[in-house]
């Protein structure tokens, strides 16, 4: 078995005395897509949010490449770890292009962050947009663009970071059943180490390798999407009676939900 690139060691965290995230372990192995499902409010984000270090753990370890992310610099930690969350709205205008050259900003001479782009810098930005289609919105106000084209964007601006670690949170959210088949695809050719938190099971089982299912707080069930999605496990987490049979093209797990 290939080591973990990424890994957390019985993380928890409780806000006001509630436990939102409580003993958490669990490993990204090198080349893998990993997903983390589960019903909302299971503390997914919360989880997540302490890998890439906006929350401190109360207890427990996030490790890279076997090193305790505490204390590590900024700087080495974003050219390792990019993120794609819900959240970025810039507060002025920028142009795609501008939005994508963030990425390079950890490639920067030390303490030279807003240094003028280089060559490299501008070749790097023009092939992630290659990569996810969005050459022809460069010079476009990012503010303006679909959705579907930010979600692009933001995957280009973190593979422009040239991290061995994805964390993306919802990268499918508000897109239409194109789009999210696109992204995750796009997110499997670019080839990196990838924990992604997905509420479409249907499309955590097609581009998952394994899976992390998620219950108040705790880790319920991990392996193959065979193994994660079964019937009895929807039931107990998300309370609803499925059917899972075998998707006839993928032959990957296919779930059909059956309201009660
Ligand atoms: N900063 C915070 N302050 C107070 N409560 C918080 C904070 N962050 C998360 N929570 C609470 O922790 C719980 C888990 O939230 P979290 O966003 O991690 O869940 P999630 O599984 O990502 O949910 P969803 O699928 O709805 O996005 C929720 O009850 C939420 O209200």
């Amino acid at each position: 078995m290939r080591p973990a690139l990424l890994e957390t060691r019985n993380l928890r965290w409780s806000v006001a005395g509630k436990p939102v995230v409580g003993d958490v372990s669990m490993a990204l192995r090198a080349g893998e897509c990993v997903g983390l499902i589960g019903p909302n409010g299971c503390g997914k984000s919360s989880l997540l949010r302490m890998l890439y270090r906006v929350i401190r753990p109360d207890a427990g370890a996030v490790l890279l490449g076997g090193r305790d992310v505490r204390g590590m610099p900024d700087r080495e930690f974003a050219r390792q770890v990019a993120v794609l969350t819900q959240e970025f709205d810039p507060v002025f205008d920028m142009s795609v292009d501008e939005v994508v050259m963030m990425g390079r900003i950890p490639h920067r001479a030390r303490g030279l962050p807003w240094a003028a782009d280089s060559a490299r810098d501008r070749e790097w930005v023009s092939a992630c947009l290659e990569q996810v289609g969005c050459t022809h919105l460069r010079d476009c106000d990012f503010a303006r663009v679909s959705g579907g084209e930010k979600q692009r964007v933001l995957l280009a601006r973190a593979l422009a970071q040239q991290p061995q670690c994805l964390l993306l949170d919802e990268p499918t959210n508000h897109l239409d059943v194109r789009y999210q088949h696109e992204l995750m695809a796009l997110v499997r050719e670019a080839g990196r180490s990838t924990l992604v938190v997905l509420h479409d099971l249907n499309i955590a089982a097609q581009y998952c390798d394994r899976l992390y299912l998620m219950h108040e707080g705790q880790l319920v069930a991990e392996g193959s999407p065979r193994e994660v999605l079964t019937a009895d496990h929807i039931a107990g987490v998300y309370g609803m009676d499925a059917v899972v049979d075998v998707h006839p093209f993928t032959s990957k797990p296919r779930v059909t939900f059956c309201a009660r």
